[in-house]
């Protein structure tokens, strides 16, 4: 059996990823704000980060301390993140993802098929929503199917996104990806990437209708990651998309 380690535990991801990992015949421990991460770490053989991203160089260190491998979760990282990340897979095994589910993970695929075969006369926006209590936005997976379409059309995302239109902002950029976030209610996650094209228009969706799809996909890769050497891992690459 694999004890599996739950950075924010008590949180709404925390509570669904126990759920998980006792379904799959696992065990879990975890630990929240304010607990000893470290001890967390000598207990457990991999780590299941969905907390915050203050959380993340305490996090890592601890596991790089162990030499022990985590699926890194949470959303609202910055630049200076996925360089400590990039730095930890030199040692330990890293995932990280906006998204655990299978069915996000075959939608940025889907995405990238989609964007290499329109050209960019066809406007691309992404639009998200989420419960009235996510922090960051755009969320983690708008920003990770952005990334797919920018890869499909060959393109830096850096240097092509359209975010936080607000007042006279002049017309669309041609060839931008644009990016629209709304927040309200219970949604578990709704992401539409919309291809508007010249009087035609294709939209690929995915709908989370709660968030064991999350907890499932963290809990496989979690699971496929304590086998991994180290390095720096994606969705895909555990289910074989
Ligand atoms: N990749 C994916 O598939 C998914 C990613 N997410 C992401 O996961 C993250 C968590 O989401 P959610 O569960 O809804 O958020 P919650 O706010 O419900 O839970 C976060 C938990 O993390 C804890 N926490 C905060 N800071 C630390 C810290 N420094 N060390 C340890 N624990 C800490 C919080 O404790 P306290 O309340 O005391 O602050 C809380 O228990 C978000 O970034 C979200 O976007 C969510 C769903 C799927
Ligand atoms: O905060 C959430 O709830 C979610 N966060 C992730 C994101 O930012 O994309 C994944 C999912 O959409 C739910």
């Amino acid at each position: 059996m694999t004890s599996i380690g739950i950075i924010g535990s008590q949180g709404r991801m925390g509570v669904a990823l126990a759920a998980a990992i006792s379904e799959a015949g696992q065990r879990s421990c975890g630990v929240d704000k304010g607990g000893d991460v470290a001890r967390l770490v000598a207990a457990a053989d991999v780590f299941v980060d969905f907390s915050s991203p203050g959380a993340l160089e305490a996090t890592l260190d601890a596991c790089l301390a162990a030499r022990k491998p985590i699926v890194i979760g949470t959303t609202g990282l910055e630049e200076r993140h996925h360089y400590l990340i990039d730095d930890a897979a030199k040692d330990i095994a890293v995932l990280q993802t906006g998204n655990t589910s299978l069915g996000v993970t075959l939608l940025a695929h889907l995405v990238r098929e989609a964007a290499a075969r329109l050209d960019a006369d066809w406007d691309i926006e992404v639009l998200e929503m989420h419960h009235r209590m996510k922090v960051d936005s755009p969320s983690g997976t708008a920003l990770l199917l952005g990334q797919a379409a920018a890869e499909g059309r060959g393109i830096s995302l850096d240097r092509c996104s359209e975010r936080g239109r607000d007042g006279v902002t002049g017309a669309r950029g041609h060839g931008k990806i644009g990016f629209a976030s709304l927040r309200g209610g219970t949604i578990a996650g709704d992401h539409d990437v919309i291809f508007a094209g010249p009087e035609e228009m294709i939209t690929l969706s995915h709908r989370a209708e709660n968030r064991m799809i999350f907890a499932r996909g963290a809990v496989r890769a979690a699971l496929w990651l304590i086998h991994q050497p180290p390095g720096r891992y994606t969705m895909p690459q555990v289910l074989g998309l």
